[in-house]
């Protein structure tokens, strides 16, 4: 994919379904008694495994462009899948559906593409595990392809166990796993993470009729608990835009001279939204307009126009708020005046690749004075970055991130399989071409 610098970004765009949300939404759904109806669902490649997975377990799921029915069967009405079940590059399908299958009375294989099954998931093996579950690594190295229930007599029925785990990592993906393996537990199932990370399963659990509590103590960690649960009903979610996804835009319209972007119906839940807070310590002119709720979500359009920047540092409980963000942060801080260092971000070593390596790789090839550290990166920014050759690695975040850098560098730029977006904005690339001048 070639990207040519443009002279102006102009206009309004309406960022796709948060990707978060919209996996949540067709597994509560699944899991609920009636029918779930979900608007501005997000159709990216991660979503669709989640779709997959369940239509696989004997869920009818409608899907039609302006909504999709998940027509639930209950929290026992799931049905063995005749094959594996495939989550294609979505770490947050496979974390998050094993602990469901975990209480499920059948055999189940998860299994990704290369990048998924080479990340880590004894993460989410060791709470699930201490709660008496069955997941196995078939390969013994602690990642998928992951065999659940594979000991299990034929028709029997796991029994779970409520456990108070303290989690190492802040990790919404390990939180959710051990709580909706709670709902099937025999007690009050409690999760402390150093840090909140995004709290949609806790917000939505709630609102489909489980009994989720939330604290968070005076040193940051936080802890979600759940009770186990008869029933969960059927929603109607209006899905809010993906912040992720307005990252894009919003750096775009930040860096590239004379832009001023609209970007509409945005989801600003604060466990989302430390990207903003970075963008206005780095000095950018955001507006909110329109702050509103969908489905108990806050949302806000954005009125973003370009700006100076100054580098800034990146640190601490904001991190888990603006981790996806990292590679665009990254961008933004090489075109601002100064040095950014982010730290405390060592999770990026475990994504769909190992973020820390492809960001300051792409930023040298682009002429950025950017050092990699073991949790982070300091990039010494404001000095000409000019366009180059990027290999994304099939990294969805990192084809994007490059896309903008591309549109306000010197030169044009190669993105290397740029389609990999498909995987969270199959639209990018047509969104950002009609917004350029
Ligand atoms: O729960 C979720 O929907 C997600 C949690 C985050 O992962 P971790 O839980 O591994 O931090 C994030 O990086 C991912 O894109 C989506
Ligand atoms: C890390 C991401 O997703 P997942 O963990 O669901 O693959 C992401 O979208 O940046």
């Amino acid at each position: 994919m070639q990207i040519q610098p443009v002279k102006q970004l102009r206009g309004e765009v309406s960022v796709p379904g948060d990707k978060s949300i919209s996996h949540r939404s067709i597994m509560f759904g699944a899991l609920a008694k009636g029918t779930t109806e979900i608007t501005h669902f997000l159709h990216g490649a991660d979503c669709l495994s989640t779709i997959g997975c369940f239509r696989a377990m004997g869920i009818n799921i409608e899907d039609t462009p302006d909504r999709i029915l998940v027509h639930g069967k209950g929290l026992h009405g799931l049905s063995e899948p005749s094959s594996f079940l495939d989550v294609g590059n979505s770490g947050t399908t496979t974390r998050l559906i094993s602990g469901i299958l975990s209480s499920q009375p059948f055999a189940t294989t998860l299994s990704g593409d290369a990048s998924l099954n080479s990340r880590p998931m004894k993460r989410i093996m060791e709470p699930l595990g201490m709660m008496g579950a069955d997941i196995l690594s078939q390969n013994g190295n602690g990642c998928a392809p992951l065999l659940i229930n594979s000991l299990l007599p034929t028709g029997q029925n796991p029994s779970l166990h409520a456990i108070h785990y303290h989690s190492k990592v802040a990790s919404a993906q390990v939180k959710s796993s051990v709580l909706l393996a709670g709902l099937y537990a025999d007690g009050l199932t409690l999760v402390t993470e150093p840090v909140l990370s995004r709290n949609h399963t806790e917000l939505m659990l709630n609102g489909f009729g489980a009994n989720v509590q939330t604290e968070v103590h005076s040193d940051g960690s936080a802890t979600a608990s759940i009770l186990p649960c008869e029933e969960l009903y059927g929603q109607k979610i209006l899905v809010p835009g993906d912040i992720s996804s307005a990252a894009y835009f919003i750096a775009a319209a930040l860096l590239v001279p004379g832009s001023e972007l609209l970007i509409k119906n945005v989801g600003t839940n604060p466990t989302r939204a430390g990207i903003l807070e970075v963008c206005r310590a780095m000095g950018a002119d955001i507006t909110y307009l329109n702050e509103n709720r969908d489905s108990g979500e806050p949302t806000a359009d954005l009125l973003v126009r370009t700006s100076t920047l100054h580098g800034t540092t990146v640190e601490g409980a904001i991190i888990p708020t603006l981790i996806d963000e990292i590679p665009m942060i990254a961008v933004m801080a090489a075109f601002a005046e100064g040095t950014t260092i982010i730290r405390d971000a060592a999770e990026l070593k475990v994504k769909e690749t190992d973020r820390i390596k492809t960001t300051t790789e792409g930023l040298l090839a682009m002429g950025v004075d950017v050092t990699p550290t073991d949790d982070g990166m300091i990039i010494r920014g404001g000095n000409p970055v000019h366009g180059g050759q990027i290999n994304s690695y099939l990294d969805h975040r990192i084809a994007m991130a490059f896309s903008i850098a591309a549109l306000a560098a010197e030169g044009n730029t190669e993105i290397q399989d740029g389609q990999c977006v498909d995987v969270s904005y199959p639209s990018f690339f047509t969104e950002l071409h009609s917004l350029s001048l």
